[in-house]
């Protein structure tokens, strides 16, 4: 067996307040991200947006204490998983490759390529695949790999999402049912699944089986979860003009306080970290509008970070993986012809006259709108809903 090495994909977060804006402006230049017809647009659009958003989003990270917590609990995950697979007999270095923030990913692949890796798994902490998260992740790690002949050699395995997987299904019906008998009427806690939201446009336009993915893993949860409790799916996080995956978490909170629902158990349900979304966006916006909703009880699953059940079934994705070696390829190989993930790949490259006239435009019409917000803090940017 040669030397085994697996590469878990996340986001990352800013760690201290002063990353905030470049982690935004990483953020905002992927095409994955903000969807643009020309990607000469890129780069000065996210420059625009992670200046103007900077500060609010501060403010957010302020509240959960200066910065996130993903690389922490994510190097735990790494850890946890690493022993479960010692104890299986297996052992396996682990690389944490985040997509905008540190450790990036084109540092774990360095690293990867430095301590000869022969056999490779790739497993994103994303259960659910989207085009705006694993599918970006992807997308790089297929540019590092083209251009790069020595980690062609690496035999890999890439799992392209597991929300099914029968352990991660267990391990939050375990989470949820815990919460759920904490209460003085365990059947009549309403289940609230609260999922990060794409563009309704990544779902009809592109493809992104997120949605579908989600709905068939709430199925499945709510299953294993086996009891009698009603149950909603809503979307958070939603960032700009367009129109987003619904019902919206907060109109569906607000729908559910007008039924006379007491008891809210919010399930988040994305992410299998705690993070910005589930410390500050959950724990106090939503607690906020749930409490002047008139609900009384409202409580949080936890995410699962570290728990046993998930990380034994990681470990047992793990394994399978290196056992049938590229054999989950081919469902990455069908799921790339399903979604169409590179949208800007179709337009024209290059400095043709009409990008440049069009790319002087924009970013006069984008200064403009920079300035109006700084100066009247009510600019469009605002009004977008991207401040
Ligand atoms: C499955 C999870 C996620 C999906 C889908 C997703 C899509 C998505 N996100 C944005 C915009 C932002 N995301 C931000 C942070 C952030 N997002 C996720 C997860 C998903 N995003 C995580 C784990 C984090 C990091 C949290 C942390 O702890 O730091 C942010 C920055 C925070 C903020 O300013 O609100 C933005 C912005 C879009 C536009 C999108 C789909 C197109
Ligand atoms: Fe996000």
């Amino acid at each position: 067996m040669g030397r085994t090495g697996v590469l878990l994909l996340n986001l990352g977060g800013p760690e201290q307040l002063e990353d905030v804006r470049p982690f935004l402006f990483n953020l905002f230049a992927d095409p994955e991200i903000i969807r643009l017809p020309s990607p000469w647009l890129q780069k000065p659009l996210a420059w625009l947006i992670s200046t103007s958003r900077a500060s609010k989003s501060q403010e957010n990270y302020k509240e959960i204490g200066g910065g996130s917590p993903l690389r922490r609990i994510t190097e735990e995950q790494g850890e946890a998983l690493k022993a479960y697979l010692q104890k299986l007999g297996r052992d396996v270095k682990i690389y944490i490759g985040m997509r905008y923030w540190y450790p990036f990913t084109e540092e774990a692949v360095a690293q990867i390529k430095q301590d000869g890796i022969e056999e490779l798994v790739i497993l994103p902490l994303y259960p659910q695949f989207s085009i705006s998260t694993s599918g970006s992740s992807f997308r790089l790690l297929d540019k590092l790999w083209q251009d790069d002949p020595a980690l062609q050699k690496i035999d890999y395995t890439l799992i392209p999402s597991w929300y099914n997987s029968p352990g991660y299904v267990r391990a939050m019906a375990d989470l949820i049912t815990q919460e759920l008998d904490k209460l003085p009427d365990s059947n009549t806690g309403h289940i609230f699944f609260s999922a990060h939201g794409v563009p309704v446009s990544y779902v009809e336009e592109a493809g992104d089986p997120y949605q579908r993915e989600m709905e068939h893993c709430v199925d499945l949860i709510m299953q294993a979860v086996g009891r009698p409790n009603d149950f909603t799916l809503a979307y958070q996080s939603r960032v700009g003009p367009v129109e987003w995956l619904q019902p919206y978490t907060e109109d569906a909170i607000k729908g559910l306080a007008a039924k006379g629902i007491d008891d809210l158990v919010v399930v988040p349900i994305s992410f299998v970290s705690e993070h910005i979304e589930t410390l500050q966006e959950i724990d106090i916006e939503y607690r906020e509008i749930a409490e002047e909703a008139g609900i009384e009880g409202f409580h949080r699953v936890p995410a699962l970070n570290t728990y046993p059940v998930f990380i034994e079934d990681m470990g047992n994705m793990v394994v399978k993986a290196l056992e049938s070696p590229r054999k989950l390829f081919s469902d990455a190989a069908q799921l790339q012809k399903e979604v169409r993930i590179y949208p800007q790949d179709k337009s024209a490259w290059g400095l043709t006259p009409f990008a440049e006239v069009w790319n002087g435009r924009l970013a006069m019409v984008g200064f403009l709108a920079l300035l109006l917000e700084m100066v009247s803090g009510h600019g469009p940017l605002h009004i977008a809903g991207l401040m």
